[in-house]
C-alpha cells in the first residue's frame, strides 16, 4: 500500500516537474522571440538608417551629383565606416603606395578613377612610383566610366580607397599608415557649364575639400610636397595671348574658375603659413582616351556617332571660338615633371620651418583650334556628316578662346607638347569606338542618316 502511494506521490512529482518545464521552456521560447525580434527591429532600423544617410530621399538626376558631393559631416563620419579599416585593408593601402624602385615616389592620387588621374596614375606605377588613389565616384558623369579606369588601374596593382577628400578621418587614416612623399590632387567638380546648375558642388569639392586635404597634409610627418590641377579658366575675360602664369586672373567667367582661382590663393596660404610645397598646373582643354563625357569633343563623337545635331558655339559678334586643346599624354609628363621637380615642404606638426616653394605653371599644347576645325576632324575620323547648330556662345561662363604660353613649364621641367589635335583624336576615336564597342556598321548608317 505504503508502495503504491509512494508510486503515485511520484507520478504527480514527475507530472508536476514536467509541467514546470513546459512552462519554462513556453517562456524562454516567449522571451527568445522578443529578444530576436527586438534585434531584428534594431537591425531594420540601423539598415534604414544607413541606407538614407547614403542615399538621400528625393534626388532626381540633375540633383544626384549634389548629394554625392555635398557630403555633412554625418557622412563623412558614417562613410569611414565603410571604407574598409581592417588589416586586409590596410594591407591594399601599403602594399599599392610602397615604390618598387630606389627612391621612388610615393603618391596619394586624389581622384585617381578620373580622366587625368587615372593615367597619372598609370604613369607612375609604370616608373616604379607606389601610388595609392583616393575616389568619391560620383555621378557628376557615367560612374562606370569611373569603375571601368578603376578595374584598368587594379590591373596594374593600383588601389583606389573609395572616399571623399572631405572626410577628414579618413585622409588622416592614410597619412597615419603611408608616408607618402607626394600628393597630385585632382579630385575636383571640373567643367565650366554646370557651375550655373550646381554651384555648390563647386565650392565644396574644389575650395572645402582642397582645404580639408590641406589641413590633413599640414600635419602629416613627413609632409608631402603637393601638385595640384588648376586649370586655365583661371585666365577668364584676359586678352592678352598667348596666356602667361603672370597675365591677371582675376576677372573670371565662372563660378568654377572662381573656384579654381580661390584654389591658387588658398595654396598661397598654407604655403606662406606652414611651410607646404604646392604647384598649381593650369591645365588647357585635356582631352583623349578615357576622357570625361561632358566634354565637348567626347559628347559631339557621341551625338555624331548616333546621327544627333550638335551645338557649335560662336562669339556674340560671330566669331569662331578656339581651345588650347591639350593631348592626355602630354599633360601626363607635364604631372610627373612637376612631381618630380617638388621640393620637400618645410614644415611639421603644423609649423613652418622655413620658406618652401610655391609654383604656378601653365600645361597647354600652345596651338588653339577653333571647335568648327574639331568638328571638321570628328567628321573625317568617324566618317560622319555632323548636323552643326551654329549658335551664339550662351552666357554661361565659358570663355571666346584659350592659349597657353608654356616657357615655363619648358625652363623648369623640360615640358613639351607633341600631339596635335588630329593624331590625339585619333587616339581617342579608337578608344571610344572600341570602349563603346561601336561597330562600323553604325558608323555608315548614321552617316547616311546625316545626309537625309
Ligand atoms: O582647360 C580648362 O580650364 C577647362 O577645360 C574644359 O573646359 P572647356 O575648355 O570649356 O571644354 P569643353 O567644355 O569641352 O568645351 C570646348 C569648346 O567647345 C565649345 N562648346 C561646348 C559645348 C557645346 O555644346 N558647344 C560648343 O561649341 C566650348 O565653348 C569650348 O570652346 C574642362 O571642361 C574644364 O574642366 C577645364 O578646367
Amino acid at each position: 500500500m505504503a508502495s503504491s502511494i509512494d508510486a503515485s506521490k511520484v507520478t504527480k512529482l514527475e507530472r508536476y516537474n514536467s509541467y514546470i518545464r513546459r512552462v519554462n521552456s513556453t517562456k524562454l521560447i516567449v522571451a527568445s522571440s522578443k529578444l530576436l525580434f527586438r534585434v531584428t527591429l534594431l537591425v531594420a532600423l540601423l539598415l534604414i538608417f544607413f541606407f538614407f544617410i547614403n542615399y538621400p530621399p528625393f534626388s532626381n538626376s540633375s540633383e544626384s551629383t549634389s548629394h554625392h558631393n555635398i557630403h555633412t559631416t554625418t557622412h563623412n563620419l558614417l562613410s569611414s565606416a565603410f571604407y574598409g579599416g581592417g588589416a586586409a585593408w590596410e594591407k591594399q593601402v601599403r602594399r599599392s603606395s610602397t615604390p618598387r624602385r630606389v627612391n621612388g615616389l610615393s603618391v596619394l592620387v586624389t581622384g585617381a578613377a578620373g580622366f587625368v588621374g587615372s593615367h597619372c596614375s598609370m604613369a607612375l606605377k609604370k616608373r616604379g612610383d607606389g601610388v595609392l588613389g583616393i575616389d568619391n565616384f560620383n555621378s557628376y558623369y557615367d560612374p562606370s566610366l569611373k569603375r571601368g579606369r578603376q578595374k584598368l588601374l587594379a590591373q596594374h596593382e593600383i588601389f583606389i580607397v573609395e572616399g571623399d577628400i572631405n572626410d577628414a578621418e579618413l585622409l588622416a587614416k592614410l597619412f597615419d599608415i603611408v608616408p607618402f612623399t607626394h600628393v597630385l590632387h585632382l579630385a575636383a567638380q571640373a567643367g565650366v557649364r554646370y557651375a550655373m546648375k550646381n554651384p555648390l558642388s563647386y565650392v565644396q569639392s574644389n575650395i572645402a575639400g582642397f582645404v580639408n586635404l590641406l589641413e590633413t597634409v599640414k600635419l602629416a610627418n613627413p609632409q608631402p610636397a603637393i601638385v595640384w590641377a588648376s586649370s586655365s579658366s583661371v585666365y577668364g575675360l584676359n586678352t592678352n595671348v598667348p596666356f602667361s602664369e603672370d597675365h591677371r586672373t582675376d576677372q573670371p567667367a565662372s563660378l568654377y574658375a572662381a573656384t579654381k582661382k580661390a584654389g591658387e590663393e588658398i595654396a598661397h596660404t598654407y604655403n606662406h603659413i606652414y611651410g607646404l610645397s604646392l604647384t598649381a598646373l593650369r591645365f588647357f582643354t585635356v582631352y583623349g582616351p578615357w576622357g570625361r563625357p561632358d566634354m565637348a569633343y567626347f559628347f559631339f563623337t557621341k551625338d555624331m556617332v548616333q546621327g544627333k545635331s550638335i551645338n557649335v558655339y560662336v562669339t556674340q559678334d560671330d566669331k569662331e571660338v578656339a581651345r588650347d586643346f591639350t593631348y592626355i599624354d602630354d599633360i601626363v609628363k607635364g604631372c610627373l615633371g612637376a612631381l618630380d621637380t617638388a621640393e620637400k615642404s618645410t614644415g611639421s606638426g603644423g609649423k613652418k620651418k622655413g620658406p618652401a616653394q610655391l609654383r604656378v605653371y601653365n600645361l597647354g599644347n600652345t596651338s588653339p583650334v577653333s571647335v568648327n576645325k574639331l568638328v571638321t576632324i570628328l567628321e573625317s575620323l568617324l566618317n560622319v556628316k555632323a548636323k552643326k547648330n551654329v549658335i551664339k556662345m550662351p552666357r554661361n561662363g565659358d570663355v571666346p578662346f584659350t592659349h597657353a604660353n608654356v616657357t615655363l613649364a619648358k625652363r623648369d621641367f623640360g615640358y613639351k607638347p607633341t600631339t596635335d589635335l588630329s593624331s590625339g583624336l585619333r587616339k581617342f576615336v579608337k578608344w571610344y569606338v572600341s570602349y563603346y564597342g561601336i561597330q562600323s556598321k553604325e558608323l555608315d548608317s548614321s552617316n547616311d542618316h546625316s545626309h537625309d
